[in-house]
């Protein structure tokens, strides 16, 4: 198996996005005999070669080893000569680190340490470095960039950092790699994406960059890619890279609030408590996060809360806009926020503004499987205005004994605290849905009335951001 080879991150011969890593086979083909949807006839055929699927490493991450020779010539680098041989010794905070990280992790925890403070001014380096040498890439992206401009990069860079955590590591990579299908991302993608992200490393970590570190590098966006295609290549075989699904009812709760329940034009199997990507027809290429409000129905159909929020791109459009008839794209379900069957726990479950949406779904999840197990909500709004839908969730407590819910209207985020004055909670799992403060704070009081952090579960905080 080859080794990674490298051309400059910096060289601006290396634009065709080949000679970045080893091409190989992709590890699944079609005879699986599983059928294939492909939505995209220009994506190739998960058995056929894919052009730009890379060797992975040779061993685990914990046991990679930084090969002694550079794979980068020195003169084709922006890192000033000195900065090569003079990266600044590893601080006490990561030398304590280093007894559990591996040595790659080390060299990646040193450059993240140094580009953070200027992660602005990497982010557009970056973009500017792929869209000038990869313009045919751009069309993958939205017009306006916002929020999306941070994002390949965000991710890689959590991915990066986690190296050495496997088990989290494959499978955030694994959806995230699922999750790119519907971007019309391809294998060959990924060496363009490593070369520019490497040039954007070494411009702005010259103080900490050397062959060592871009070595470790390589090898790192080597395996985080080699994860993320073969979990594409095998949901190809599977799932299709997005669904169409048509708005079959608007329901306007409040000025800023609407209920949109859309048909999907295949079948679209999720859990309850799980959320989808969805992008409307007036902002293509504009993916938000919405969860889905109720439990898989016999019909087919899937319902989102949506609040429009101020310069919430999507938001305002699927609340103001959205009209039956429209058709709308929805990326694959994802989340963990799903209830686990095999136990008899209580569920303790709060819900903040539109998060309360999932939590809807949750209890419908329970009530569907029959187990009388108990389930209390507590609703949070800022206004009893705001609790636009009490009025189902009062009906479902009306229709099943097992659940109590309780609304808590707070002009001061006291969310969190009405549950302290409950309880116990100790037989309990609970479930936390709302805005990114209600979840720390949500958290942080749960545990201090000592639910153990492993029953805690919730979406996470950076994909909430992005729900506008
Ligand atoms: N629409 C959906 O499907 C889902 C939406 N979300 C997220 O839920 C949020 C809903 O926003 P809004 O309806 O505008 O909610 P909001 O800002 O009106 O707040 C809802 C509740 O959370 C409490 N809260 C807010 N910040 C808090 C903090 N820092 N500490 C403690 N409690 C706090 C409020 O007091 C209120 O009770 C959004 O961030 C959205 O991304 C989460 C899951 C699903």
């Amino acid at each position: 198996m080859d080794a990674p080879t490298t051309t400059s991150a910096d060289d601006s011969t290396s634009g065709d996005g080949g000679g970045w890593f080893t091409p190989r086979k992709p590890s699944r083909g079609p005879e699986d005999g599983e059928q294939q949807h492909r939505p995209d006839a220009s994506a190739p055929p998960a058995g056929e070669a894919l052009p730009g699927a890379f060797t992975p490493p040779p061993a685990e991450p914990e046991d990679r080893r930084i090969p002694g020779t550079s794979a980068v010539p020195s003169e084709q680098r922006t890192v000033p000569p000195q900065a090569q041989s003079t990266a600044p010794p590893i601080s006490a905070q990561q030398a304590q680190s280093a007894r559990k990280a591996s040595p790659d992790a080390l060299l990646v925890q040193r450059t993240m340490a140094e580009i953070t403070p200027v992660a602005d001014k990497v982010t557009s380096y970056f973009y500017a470095l792929l869209f000038t040498r990869h313009p045919e890439l751009r069309a993958l992206f939205p017009v306006a960039m916002d929020t999306q401009r941070d994002r390949i990069l965000k991710a890689l860079l959590t991915a990066a950092e986690h190296i050495d955590h496997t088990d989290v590591l494959v499978s955030y990579l694994k959806n995230l790699g699922r999750g790119h299908r519907k971007y019309g991302t391809q294998p060959e993608h990924y060496p363009a994406v490593g070369e520019c992200l490497i040039g954007a490393l070494s411009r702005y970590a010259s103080a900490v960059w050397d062959e060592e570190t871009e070595a470790a590098w390589v090898r790192t966006y080597t395996t985080i890619s080699q994860v993320m295609i073969d979990a594409a290549a095998e949901d190809e075989l599977r799932a299709p890279a997005w669904w169409f699904a048509e708005v079959v009812s608007h329901d306007l709760r409040t000025s800023d609030i609407a209920v949109v329940t859309v048909r999907p034009d295949q079948p679209y199997p999720f859990l309850a408590g799980q959320y989808t990507s969805l992008e409307t027809p007036w902002w293509p290429r504009v993916w938000r996060h919405y969860s889905f409000a109720s439990a898989p129905r016999p019909d087919g159909l899937l319902s989102f809360h949506v609040r429009a929020v101020p310069a919430g791109w999507v938001s305002n459009a699927l609340v103001h806009h959205a009209r039956p008839g429209d058709v709308l794209r929805l990326g694959p379900p994802t989340g963990s926020m799903t209830v686990d069957h095999t136990t008899d726990s209580g569920l303790l479950c709060l819900g903040g503004g539109t998060g309360i949406a999932p939590i809807k779904a949750l209890v419908e999840d329970v009530a569907e499987h029959g187990r009388r197990r108990p389930v209390e909500v507590f609703y949070g709004a800022r206004t009893d205005h705001d609790l636009y839908d009490i009025d189902t969730m009062l009906r479902l407590q009306q229709s099943h004994p097992w659940l109590a819910v309780r609304p808590v209207v707070d002009q001061r985020a006291q969310l969190p605290d009405a549950v302290r004055e409950y309880g116990p909670w100790n037989e309990y799992d609970a479930y936390l849905s709302g805005p990114p403060g209600m979840i720390r704070n949500g958290v942080d009081a749960l545990r201090d009335i000592g639910i153990p952090e492993g029953r805690i579960r919730h979406d996470s905080v950076e994909e909430l951001v992005t729900s506008d």
